[in-house]
């Protein structure tokens, strides 16, 4: 017999209720409309009390990398990815001693690896951040000397074009004195010198890669390796084989979706960095919400217990992905002027058989010599896109969000399929 749960569980399953037409949802903490009800907030391009009306001639956003396409899953699965906060879940700074983690969740992250096997969990420690991208910062500055240390060394920070924008603007808006961002591994590898034996590289490997979904490895001998792997999941990638690294990053943004939750992970082998990133996530932020820990345990507790069995959410990831990839191929198949990235057919250890590729993003080329600006080309057409050139990869190439909702890819093909329409046989 519920009591005190009773109204929350009425308010949840009210704002639940309210219709927005498929094509948008209301929240709890929605704005009130003038019926005192949360209004519906639509998908891109609709509009009205309820997003029924589509608006005529809207541009297709694939800009960002908003990981809706998840968002049906956890509608079907209401009852058990909802979790009830009493007024009083633990108000206290303290949560087991002095790393402000939960127990819980640190255990089922090493369970999920070991059923997904993505990662190689055992005798490493676990760090969480306010999303993935509190770890960069908080990883470069751990890996980097000391500022009150004697050696003058820098920390070069580096990455391989084309590479996710955020670990440039990051360090160079957090750019402190023991570190600062040095530009392409491409540029150190080929130096004529080899950089000096005090300089410390601390290189960014994301695999599979943002924008172009590819399996990518270290390039500079020596360096310390951050290797993101935001989208190592069988929804996004094949997994050949677990990940072995000293040091991991994750984030729940592409594992279940909830980007808004802020909640990311590192893995971690050597004790000296655990303790030095443990203080500065004290120091930084005192540690992730505990409100967003006991919701992101609940949802990892749903993923465990469908691993491999009947609609998991790799399952529902892949075949989501799987499908909008192929209606995008077969639209540019016939095309000339635009080409996709090309990734092979790989074997995939979580669904034990050679998978096609899924990944999270387009990675347009437009090939005519007068298409330089491949984003203005796709703009004009009705499409937003991420332009390469702040991935580091000139503006010929632009990138396209496949991960958003339904209504989203479901504009973007209508907008590419009238484009490459256009095109003189
Ligand atoms: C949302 C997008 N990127 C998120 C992202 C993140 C962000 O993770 P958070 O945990 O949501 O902060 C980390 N690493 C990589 C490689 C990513 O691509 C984007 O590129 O549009």
């Amino acid at each position: 017999l519920l009591t005190w749960t009773h109204d929350a569980a009425a308010e949840a399953e009210a704002v639940a209720a309210v219709n927005c037409s498929g094509h948008g949802r209301a929240f709890l903490d929605g704005l009130i409309a003038s019926d005192g009800r949360p209004s519906c907030e639509c998908n891109t391009c609709y509009r009205g009390r309820d997003c029924s009306l589509l608006l005529p001639d809207c541009a297709a956003d694939a800009d960002s990398g908003d990981p809706l396409f998840l968002e049906p899953y956890w509608q079907q699965h209401a009852a058990l990815s909802a979790v009830v906060v009493s007024g009083w879940h633990r108000m206290s700074y303290r949560t087991n001693g002095d790393n402000f983690i939960s127990l819980q969740l640190e255990t089922h992250l090493r369970l999920l690896h070991e059923a997904v096997g993505n990662a190689v969990t055992d005798g490493k420690f676990i760090v969480f951040g306010s999303g993935s991208t509190q770890l960069f910062n908080a990883l470069i500055r751990s890996l980097s000397p000391d500022n009150d240390s004697s050696s003058s060394s820098l920390s070069n920070v580096v990455a391989s074009a084309p590479y996710y924008p955020m670990y440039k603007a990051q360090t160079a808006l957090l750019d402190g004195r023991e570190f600062e961002w040095e530009g392409l591994t491409s540029d150190w590898a080929n130096a004529s010198s080899s950089p000096s034996p005090s300089t410390n590289f601390i290189e960014f490997v994301t695999s599979p890669n943002n924008p172009d979904g590819t399996l990518k490895r270290p390039v500079l001998p020596g360096s310390t390796v951050i290797h993101d792997h935001a989208y190592y999941w069988p929804h996004y990638s094949a997994i050949p084989a677990p990940s072995e690294e000293d040091i991991m990053v994750f984030t729940d943004s592409k594992l279940s979706g909830h980007a808004s939750s802020r909640f990311g992970w590192a893995v971690i082998k050597d004790e000296g960095v655990y303790r030095k990133l443990n203080r500065y996530l004290k120091l930084n932020s005192m540690g992730v919400s505990r409100d967003t820990q006991l919701r992101v345990l609940k949802l990892v507790k749903v993923i465990i217990a469908k691993v491999k069995k009947q609609d998991d959410i790799f399952d529902f990831g892949y075949t989501t992905l799987s499908e909008r990839w192929s209606k995008l191929n077969k639209i540019l198949s016939s095309s000339t002027r635009f080409s996709l990235q090309k990734l092979p057919p790989q074997y995939c250890s979580y669904f034990n058989k050679i998978r096609d590729p899924s990944p999270a993003f387009g990675w347009v080329k437009c090939e005519r010599e007068e298409d330089r600006d491949c984003a203005a080309v796709l703009l004009k057409a009705g499409i937003i896109s991420r332009t390469g050139i702040i991935f580091e990869a000139g503006s010929r190439y632009t990138r396209l969000s496949l991960i958003k909702t339904e209504d989203d890819m479901d504009l973007l093909l209508q907008r590419f399929e009238s484009l490459v329409s256009q095109e003189e046989p």
